[in-house]
């Protein structure tokens, strides 16, 4: 086993050890990679042409979806369990689950939406076989019907549509969706609850709330994206036969945001090494009223692993800043303020190129709490012209809100990465045009637009990069969102450059961090507390890395 798989292994079945990190209730069993529901039909499809029967496959997740549905029932001496089956092949997994529950002695009811004579393929098929096993009782999915079933069920299993959702739910049928959840049962989806988008995990016309949800080969970006995850509960991926070798042909982008996409290009420091070894990073700060944001970056970056961190600010903010730190040095830029009020004496671009003439110092942040003004997007330019790889993040994308085509005129001529962590306020104001999209769309054109790695961030922080990869991140917990949380993110995220990551795996791997320092730092953590709760997890990942060391000799 290498050091990837290793780690692979240890942070992702649960076992990552940081307490309630939410990534725990994702069932990522078999592989990183997420798949719209176009790319999973391509799966299927492959599979089939391989010789493995549609039926076959359809057997294996009803199956799944049954052994799902009993460990969810408690042991009452007859479990009730009613089926909502739709016209397409999710109802077909439904069908194989209430012949598999009844043959194992359950209380099975289906409520078909469509007339059986209706069913295609292999959900027609599964409807025979679950009529010739001694059928469940089935009937006309109706309100009537449907409120008597619910009023007798211990379990609903969702089976009305999955992949093949092609609008929002609309009319009678949200009213059932509305009737499932209101009903007070809990509910089973299969594949995706009924009304959420597989593809971006949107829900417009509402959708069933599960409390756990069972799907099949890989997760699906509309598990990981609000609101369609807030609709899907724990999230199970059963295997049922299809191979992996599918993906070389499918070549998805898009992966969950976990070590996988990051660890072999991490790397953690050597006994023999230096602390120059591992870069020197440059926070530019704000003036006086407004210090504490490029202190929270700072310190992130120096436990997120950068050799050195120099924070450079305004010399009427510099004795506030030395009070503060001590691991991290200060650095007057001497002839002007940055941040300064429009019409003001401009002059910290000039400090800025003197400064990162100096080429240890390798990565540089600049934005939280510099101030919003031409000023700004003088010192942003010195920034990009000057510097190896670069973190713009608040005030620095805010200065370009009216001309963002020069902040990517800008970064196009960079020689390294960049990476930009707008939340989303400021990236409505650099790419208006972008923000109707989906979040997962939003973000990718963003990337390819500005030639920037781009961090769209929020519960289901979204990472994409110009060429077109991207992830999804699960792990952040809710008291994330707080005061200068943010600004400890784009600080790791210049500690990771520094050590000289790649920028994509770079602002990966600190949003991944980002949230398991939440989860370490736990209830009533503010933003000061996030750098130190760096540590565990650094010491996991290391110790992660020397099992997958110790295996390999
Ligand atoms: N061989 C395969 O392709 C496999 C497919 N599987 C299952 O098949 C599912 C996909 O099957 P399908 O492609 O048939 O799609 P679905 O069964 O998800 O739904 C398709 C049907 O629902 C209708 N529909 C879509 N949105 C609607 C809406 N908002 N209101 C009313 N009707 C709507 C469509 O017109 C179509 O008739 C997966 O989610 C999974 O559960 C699994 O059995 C594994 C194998
Ligand atoms: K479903």
């Amino acid at each position: 086993m290498n050091k990837a798989e290793a780690m692979a292994d240890l942070w992702t079945d649960g076992a990552s050890g940081g307490g309630a990190s939410p990534a725990a209730k994702l069932g990522a069993n078999g592989g990183n990679e997420l798949l719209t529901p176009a790319q999973m039909a391509e799966a299927d499809r492959l599979t089939i042409a391989s010789g493995i029967s549609g039926i076959t496959l359809m057997n294996a997740a009803g199956e799944a979806v049954a052994n799902a549905a009993q460990s969810m029932l408690t042991a009452t001496d007859l479990p009730n369990v009613l089926i909502l089956c739709g016209p397409g092949y999710n109802g077909g997994d439904g069908f194989v689950a209430a012949r598999l529950l009844h043959q194992r002695g359950l209380e099975v009811k289906t409520l078909l939406l469509k007339k059986p004579g209706s069913l295609k393929g292999d959900a027609a098929l599964a409807f025979e076989e679950m009529r010739e096993a001694g059928a469940p009782t089935w009937q006309a999915l109706t309100p009537a019907s449907l409120k008597k079933g619910l009023s007798e069920a211990d379990l609903v299993i969702d089976a009305l549509f999955g992949a093949g959702l092609d609008r929002p739910l609309e009319g009678g049928m949200a009213k059932l969706a509305e009737m499932v959840n209101a009903g007070g049962v809990p509910v089973l989806a299969v594949d995706l609850p009924s009304g959420v988008n597989g593809a971006d995990g949107s829900a417009g016309g509402g959708a069933i709330q599960a409390a756990r949800s069972v799907t099949f080969f890989r997760l699906k970006p509309g598990h990981l994206l609000f609101p369609g995850r807030s609709y899907c509960g724990e999230v199970d991926c059963a295997q049922i036969g299809i191979r992996p070798a599918v993906l070389e042909e499918i070549v998805p982008e898009l992966t969950l945001n976990d070590d996988r996409l990051w660890c072999s290009h991490w790397q953690e420091p050597v006994v023999s090494g230096h602390k120059y070894d591992r870069g020197h990073a440059v926070v530019f700060g704000g003036p006086m009223h407004s210090t504490g944001a490029a202190r929270l970056a700072a310190e992130a970056a120096l436990r997120a692993g950068a050799g050195l961190v120099t924070l450079a600010c305004p010399p009427s903010a510099l004795m506030v800043n030395a009070c503060h730190l001590t691991a991290i040095m200060v650095h007057p830029l001497r002839k002007g303020e940055a941040g300064e009020a429009e019409g003001e004496e401009a002059g910290s671009a000039g400090p800025i190129r003197d400064l990162l003439s100096d080429k240890r110092l390798n990565a540089a942040l600049i934005g939280p709490g510099f101030g919003v003004g031409p000023q700004t997007r003088e010192c942003v330019m010195a920034v990009l012209g000057s510097v190896e790889t670069a973190v713009l993040d608040a005030d620095a994308l805010t200065s370009y809100s009216s001309s963002p085509e020069a902040l990517f005129f800008a970064i196009a001529g960079c020689r390294g990465s960049v990476v930009m962590t707008p939340h989303a306020g400021e990236f409505r104001r650099l790419f208006p045009d972008l923000f109707s999209l989906d979040k997962l769309s939003a973000a990718r054109q963003a990337a390819q637009r500005s030639g920037a790695v781009v961090v769209l961030k929020g519960a289901d922080t979204v990472i994409a990069a110009p060429d077109g990869r991207a992830a999804i991140n699960s792990n952040a917990p809710a008291w994330l969102a707080t005061a200068g949380s943010g600004d400890v993110l784009g600080g790791i995220v210049l500690g990771l450059l520094a050590q000289g990551m790649p920028g994509y795996e770079a602002a990966a791997m600190a949003v991944w961090m980002h949230g398991e320092a939440g989860s370490e730092a736990g209830p009533g953590l503010t933003a000061e507390d996030l750098p130190a709760s760096l540590r565990p997890v650094i010491r996991r990942l290391v110790e992660k890395a020397g099992q997958g060391r110790k295996e390999i000799r």
